[in-house]
């Protein structure tokens, strides 16, 4: 398989902060990857993500305080709003007609709120993240918060998540991690994540996707309903074993013509 080229790029963000990326080429439309909470660009390559997006131009991000882009510090500026405003310094950085955002796991909630907020975007993918409000449990956020900055903290992320199921690449990403600033970016949840998706605008395709016995697939069904959107279902018992399949989900979805804009 041809190696890709994958060529590094630098954007700044609204409020300043300087964010890595790669840009693979190619000659079709053009899909913007957005990685999840604890999470770098490194997943899309690791999952297999990246092949199966064959002949679209790819621009894959590193959020604020994740993979090669600024540490930025405080709970505040990791607010879901300064997210959005990460993923849209791409798109005025590599100006196009249209993108397809694909987003995974908190990634994908991050995709919805910027087709919301941005015209440019003609599709929104999220990969096992919904679109409905969230109550964030105040404790469970800073006890989660708590453990991933404290001694043990490579090890709660390692040991929660390979005794979920999820996928190799899911776990090394969090060996990657910057743990002060993803503990940041954890407590950064309060200012915004819950809040739902507002209506998408006209001509724009969401795209849900989680896995059939998700135990909270009505939160997802509610997508449906509420904002028009197209629900994929992958065949795993949770969404996090889910994970396993979203390459190949991915490879689906991309195929498909976008619906008339
Ligand atoms: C049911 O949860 C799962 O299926 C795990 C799944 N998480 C989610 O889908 C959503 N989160 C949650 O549901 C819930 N949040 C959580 N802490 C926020 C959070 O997520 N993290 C913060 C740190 C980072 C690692 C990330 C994460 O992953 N921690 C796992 C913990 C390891 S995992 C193996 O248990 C997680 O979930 N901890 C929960 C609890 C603390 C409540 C226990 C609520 C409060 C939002 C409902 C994410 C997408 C989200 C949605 C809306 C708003 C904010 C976040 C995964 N995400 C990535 C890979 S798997």
């Amino acid at each position: 398989m041809r190696a890709d080229t994958l060529d590094p790029f630098t954007v700044v963000s609204a409020d300043g902060a300087l964010l890595r990326g790669f840009r693979r080429p190619g000659p079709g439309p053009t899909a913007v990857l957005v990685h999840g909470v604890a999470m770098d660009t490194g997943v899309w390559l690791e999952s297999g993500f990246l092949g199966e997006l064959a002949g679209m131009e790819v621009l894959a991000l590193d959020l604020r305080g994740r993979g090669g882009s600024e540490r930025v510090g405080s709970a505040r500026r990791h607010a879901v709003e300064h997210c959005v405003a990460d993923v849209r310094a791409v798109l005025d950085a590599f100006p196009r007609e249209r993108y397809s955002l694909f987003g995974l796991y908190f990634g994908g909630r991050i995709a919805l709120l910027t087709a919301a907020a941005d015209a440019r975007v003609a599709r929104a993918v999220s990969f096992c993240a919904h679109a409905e409000e969230v109550a964030l449990p105040e404790e469970a956020v800073e006890a989660e918060a708590a453990a991933i900055e404290g001694p043990g903290g490579r090890a709660y992320l390692r040991d929660h998540f390979t005794a979920a199921g999820a996928p190799r690449w899911m776990t090394d990403a969090c060996e990657r991690a910057d743990l002060p600033e993803l503990a940041a970016a954890t407590r950064g949840l309060r200012y915004g994540s819950g809040q739902a998706v507002p209506p998408c605008r006209p001509g724009q395709e969401l795209v849900l996707v989680t896995a059939d016995q998700d135990p909270g697939l009505a939160d997802f069904r509610a997508g449906e309903r509420r904002l028009g959107a197209r629900l994929h279902l992958v065949g795993a018992p949770s969404r996090i074993r889910a994970a396993h399949r979203l390459a190949e989900a991915a490879g689906q979805l991309a195929g498909v013509p976008e619906e008339a804009g």
